[in-house]
Parts: C-alpha cells; structure tokens; sequence
C-alpha cells in the first residue's frame, strides 16, 4: 500500500463527497460528476428524468455487438441520513485516514451503501477501456435516485420507461452485502416490506379515573400478538443459524415496533393512539396469509390499519446455471477462488424492480473480511478492499459483457 493516493480512490471520495441524502439531496451535482466520468473514460451517457429532480444517469460502454442483451451495472446514488455529532470524521469529508497495517480507511456515509460499488463499477470499467480489450455487449451502469425510500421515483419507475426497454437488459448486478469474514455472498431474492401503522381511537377523559375503552386498551393486544410472534421468530432464526453469520436472516419473517405514538399529557388519557411496525415478510411465509393475519388483527381489536407501501410481487432470480450470465458469474468468481453464498437478502432493494421486468438480478459485493456497517455511525471502507474489488469486477465485467449465445 503506498501513501500516495491512488487516482482511483481520489475519484471515490469526490463521489462520496456529494451531499445525496434526501429530501434535499444533491442529486443533479452527483449527476454532473457521473457525466464527467463519462467524458473522461470515453463512454456513451444519458441522464434521463422519469421523476423531475430525480434524474437516473445511464453510462454506456458499447460492446461489438450492441444487438445482444446487454449486462446492466446498478448503483443507488442516494444515502441515509446521518447522526453527526456521533461521527468522528464529519460524515461528507471523506478523509482518507492511515491505519497501523499500512492501510486506509475512507470514512463516509456511502462508502459502503452504495458509492463504493458504483465507484467500483466505475473504476473498473474505466481499465477495461484504458486496456484497449473490446467486449462484445454493451455495459450499462445505472446511477439511480431514491433506493433507500423505496426506489418508486427511482429505479421502480425507469424500469417502465422506453429508455429502461432499450438497454435490452439480460443481466443485473444490483446491491450486495459486505462479507463479514472471508466469505462472499450475493443475493438472489428479498424478503417483502410489509410497513404498517394501527391506529385505535377510544375515551378519553381524566388521567385520575378508571376510564373504558381506551384507544390504549384497545392497541395493546395487538403490540402483544406482534412481539409474540417477533419472540417466536427471533428463536426460530436462531436456532437455524448456530453459526451466527447472519446469513439466513432473509429466511425468517422479522417484526419490529418502530413507533409509539400518541398523548398529549400525563393526565389526559389519549383519544388516539398509533403504532408502526417494520415487518419483512421472508419468501417462504404466504405473504397473502400474513397480510390476513394483520388485516384480522386491527378487526378484532377495533383498530384501522394502513400499509405504508404499496403492494409488489414477491420476485426471485433462480440460481439456474443454464442461464449463460448466471453461469458466467460464478465461473468467473470462481476463478479467484470466489464461491458466493446465496442469501434471500433481509432487506429491500432496487433489483425487485429490474426483476419485475423478467430480468435476472444478483446483488453482489466484492468485498469481505469487513465490518459491516451500511446506515451506521463512522461508515467506512478500506483502500485495500476498494482496490481489490475493482480487480474483481474486471474479470466479472468482462466476462459477462463476453458471454456467448
Ligand atoms: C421503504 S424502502 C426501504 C428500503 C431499504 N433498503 C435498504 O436498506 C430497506 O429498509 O430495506
Ligand atoms: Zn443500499
Ligand atoms: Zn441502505
């Protein structure tokens, strides 16, 4: 590792340097940067916006023979939002801070979710250029807004554009997870996001008397059903993950309470009350049957109920090796030595939307022996692994582009 700073990682930290946290995310700024990149590697571009303020940045390095499907390149540009005053360097800086091996951490929100990989996308498709090699399908790398609030005025509504249709898509490498040890993972399915928020109304009236029928009372047996079954599951995940990687987290439905709502005073009792839970539904529970269960649960308990997002397919991508990407990907990985771990992924992410449309999408990240730490305090990624990644996507990149029929 020498001291000097790499160009590439130079171009990362300017990326990371844009302020992309909504609701006033830079988003045109991150936009410009990306078409410069474009200029500067020498590849094709168009900034399309399916959404006014959201545009979605398309880099295009053609391939010989542009009729082929092409392989698609995914990368949200937006962040979560930051505690700041938690952070030890400010989290829009990027320093690049020397450790005792003789390595580098970049400190950043979205070095790790997601400006590494699109950086890394970027710097190797930039080497493939510079190499002189042609590939024979174009590469598409797709910079979208709005993944971490759902991506529907991002990648879910370009996926119905004209534009989205032309790429002619075969394959989508989408979001991954960092790997905790030296495994590597990628992601073939998700669970689905069931966001809902109960609210009951009941009396109200001095907080000194026994009051009926309160919108509390009324709330409480279904916090109690959901903990119950948050309980049930909790053990069930750990008692079929003895290895604790945390691998099969997308196996198992989690429920959380993320909200308590309601009151006005201490002796005022509350006409109102709402709770929110963040429920992912694992692919192997019935999603319609939960759905029910929830429905039946405001029901019988005078409760009303919203579901914050709106109703999505359940998508997968089999792990079917006739598939000539599919195979690609892993003989490629293969070749240093790289056997992914598949996982139903615990979160949701913009690849449900490319898949919606029929194309096979893995969520994949060339890193491991990492701590994990997307939507964190003093997010972080090392030099070295940002380098090596870029390595790994080389090979991948172009072995995809170089598919045979
Ligand atoms: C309501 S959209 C939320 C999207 C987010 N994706 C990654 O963290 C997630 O919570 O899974
Ligand atoms: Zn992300
Ligand atoms: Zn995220």
């Amino acid at each position: 590792m020498t001291a000097t700073e790499p160009e590439s990682v130079a171009r990362f930290r300017e990326f990371l340097k844009i302020r992309t946290e909504p609701p006033n995310a830079a988003y045109h700024e991150c936009a410009e940067f990306l078409v410069n990149q474009a200029k500067e590697i020498g590849l094709e571009y168009k900034v399309i916006e399916p959404v006014k303020g959201k545009p979605i940045v398309i880099l295009t390095l053609p391939g010989t023979d542009s009729s082929l499907k092409s392989v698609m390149l995914n990368c949200h540009i937006d962040v979560v939002p930051v505690f700041e005053e938690f952070w030890t360097y400010p989290p829009y800086a990027a320093e690049r801070v020397p450790t005792e091996n003789g390595d580098f951490k970049i400190y950043a929100r979205g070095s790790q979710d997601m400006k590494v990989t699109g950086s890394m996308y970027l710097e190797a498709v930039r080497k493939i250029v510079s190499s002189g090699k042609k590939l024979t399908r174009d590469v598409h790398m797709v910079f979208s807004p709005d993944e971490e609030i759902g991506g529907y005025e991002g990648v879910k509504t370009f996926v119905e554009t004209q534009d989205f249709r032309e790429l002619n898509v075969g394959f989508d490498l989408d979001e991954g997870l960092l790997g905790a040890d030296e495994r590597y993972t990628f992601l073939y399915a998700e669970r689905t996001a069931a966001q809902v928020i109960y609210t009951t109304h009941g009396n109200t009236g001095h907080g000194s008397q026994f009051i009926e029928g309160t919108a509390i009372e009324k709330m409480i047996p279904i916090v109690n059903a959901l903990m119950e079954k948050r309980a049930i599951n909790k053990k069930a995940l750990k008692e079929f993950e003895s290895d604790g990687s945390n691998f099969r987290s997308g196996e198992i439905t989690s429920v959380n309470l993320t909200m308590f709502n309601g009151g006005k005073q201490a002796n005022v009792v509350p006409a109102t009350y709402t709770v929110t839970f963040d429920i992912r539904v694992s692919p192997d529970d019935d999603f319609a049957q939960f759905k029910a269960w929830l429905l039946d649960l405001a029901k019988q308990n005078d409760a009303e109920i919203r579901f914050i997002l709106p109703d999505e397919d359940r998508t997968i991508t089999p792990i079917d090796r006739n598939n000539k990407f599919i195979d690609t990907f892993f003989t490629s990985l293969q070749k240093r030595g790289i056997e992914p771990v598949p996982i139903i992924c615990p979160g949701i992410t913009d690849a449900r939307h490319v898949r919606s449309k029929g194309v096979p999408a893995f969520g994949f990240c060339p890193i491991n022996n990492h701590a994990m730490l997307a939507h964190q305090h003093d997010e972080f990624v090392h030099e070295s692994s940002f380098l090596k990644g870029i390595d790994i996507y080389y090979d991948l990149v172009s072995d995809l582009a170089n598919v045979q029929e």
